[in-house]
């Protein structure tokens, strides 16, 4: 079994759980925020700063990687883990979310999806059996299937078609995949119908993944229909598989994804709007890059302990980012990444004292969200 949740508590009055998931590069924690690596590279970070700000297990992208530089040259540098100097679980998308993202320039069959390129607009067939080539190649510690992740809103026809074509195509990832020290995990679908995502629950349970993704969702829908979801799910799931909410998110959606049983999350938003020059602090996010920061000498985050925060002035950072310095998006990335790592173990904290609950309320009191 390359890959195993161990349970050690259950949160006395919520579904939330603190476990140990191990891998063949490691034991992590969880609940766990996987920073998103898509062209295996956490953005502007080396690896050593992911795992200083806390990082543990990453995500990259079969999609991305296929298509520049090939999976067949990933394969002879050795791996993902050697070719980045990443020794630590990885886990690869499989690219359902890509392609599907990609819109009209792609086309659904039973066989697979064909698509155009992003990069030079070749055209390229993904099938479950191709991904599983390239995730196999890649050898990351978790491939995920090749799923049809259905839009948001869509009519419940589409997400049955979708949801169907899902299971389909788990069963021909499963048939091929091979690689030993690799956990395949099946995905979720069923749009925002509980009843359909029971449907694709048993349907892939019954497959006896090593884990699960919950996919469908983080694609535009109200947060609390997103919850809705959850809170219908998750009591279907086996307690000792892991449960990974994809795309998720925001700080409140991990309290709440938690509060709700997920134990593995994946998001862009802390690195990508850092690229921005935005930053989340315990009094919401604030814009280093606006004007009224140009002569603010104080820390991003008065609380916070990480590298940028110790040793930088917003308004150094907002020089940075104005004048096109990369030292700037580098010290707002290490302040994001930094950020969603304390929240996390403060979360798992919250868990070891049975006040998740408490803990949620303090810190969306601060946290505007929006
Ligand atoms: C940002 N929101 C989001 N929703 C997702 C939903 C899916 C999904 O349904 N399937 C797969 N394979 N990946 C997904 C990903 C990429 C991983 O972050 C998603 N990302
Ligand atoms: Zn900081």
């Amino acid at each position: 079994m390359p890959v195993k949740i161990t349970v050690e508590k259950e949160e006395k009055y919520t579904r939330a759980r603190l476990g140990k998931l191990s891998t063949p590069h490691g034991e992590v924690e969880t609940p766990i925020f996987m920073p998103v690596g898509t062209q295996a590279t956490v953005k502007t970070m080396t690896p050593e700063e992911v795992h200083q700000t806390g990082g543990r297990l990453i995500l990259s992208n079969t999609y991305h990687l296929y298509l520049r530089p090939g999976h067949d040259l990933v394969r002879e540098a050795g791996g993902l883990h050697k070719f980045m100097n990443w020794h630590g679980p990885i886990l690869t998308d499989s690219g359902g979310f890509q392609v599907f993202s990609l819109g009209p320039l792609r086309t659904i069959t039973e066989e697979g999806v064909t698509f155009r390129s992003h990069i030079d607009g070749s055209k390229h067939l993904f099938t479950p059996e191709k991904v599983m080539e390239i995730e196999q190649a890649l050898g990351a510690d978790i491939a995920m299937a090749f799923d049809e992740c259905a839009p948001y809103p869509c009519d419940k026809e589409y997400a049955i078609a979708a949801l169907e074509r899902t299971t389909r195509w788990a069963e021909r990832c499963k048939k091929v995949h091979n690689r030993k020290d690799q956990a395949l995990f099946g995905i979720i679908q069923g749009g925002v119908f509980n009843d359909l995502r029971e449907r694709s629950a048993k349907e892939l349970l019954a497959m006896d993944f090593p884990g699960y993704g919950i996919g469908g969702l983080s694609v535009g829908e109200p947060k609390d229909l997103m919850y809705d979801v959850l809170d219908h799910l998750i009591p279907l799931m086996p307690k000792d598989k892991p449960r990974y909410l994809m795309g998720v998110g925001s700080p409140d959606c991990l309290i709440e994804g938690v509060i709700r049983g997920v134990d593995m999350f994946d998001c862009v938003l802390p690195t990508r709007i850092a690229r921005n020059g935005t930053v989340f602090t315990h009094k919401g996010k604030l814009t280093v890059r606006n004007a009224e920061f140009a002569r603010d000498f104080r820390p991003m985050d008065e609380q916070c302990d990480c590298y940028a925060c110790q040793n930088y002035s917003r308004a150094y950072i907002r020089h940075l980012i104005k004048a096109d310095e990369i030292l700037g998006i580098r010290l707002t990335t290490i302040h994001n990444l930094h950020f969603i790592q304390q929240l996390m173990e403060n979360i798992k904290d919250a868990i070891r004292q049975d006040r998740l609950l408490q803990y949620r309320q303090e810190f969306l009191q601060h946290f505007n969200l929006g």
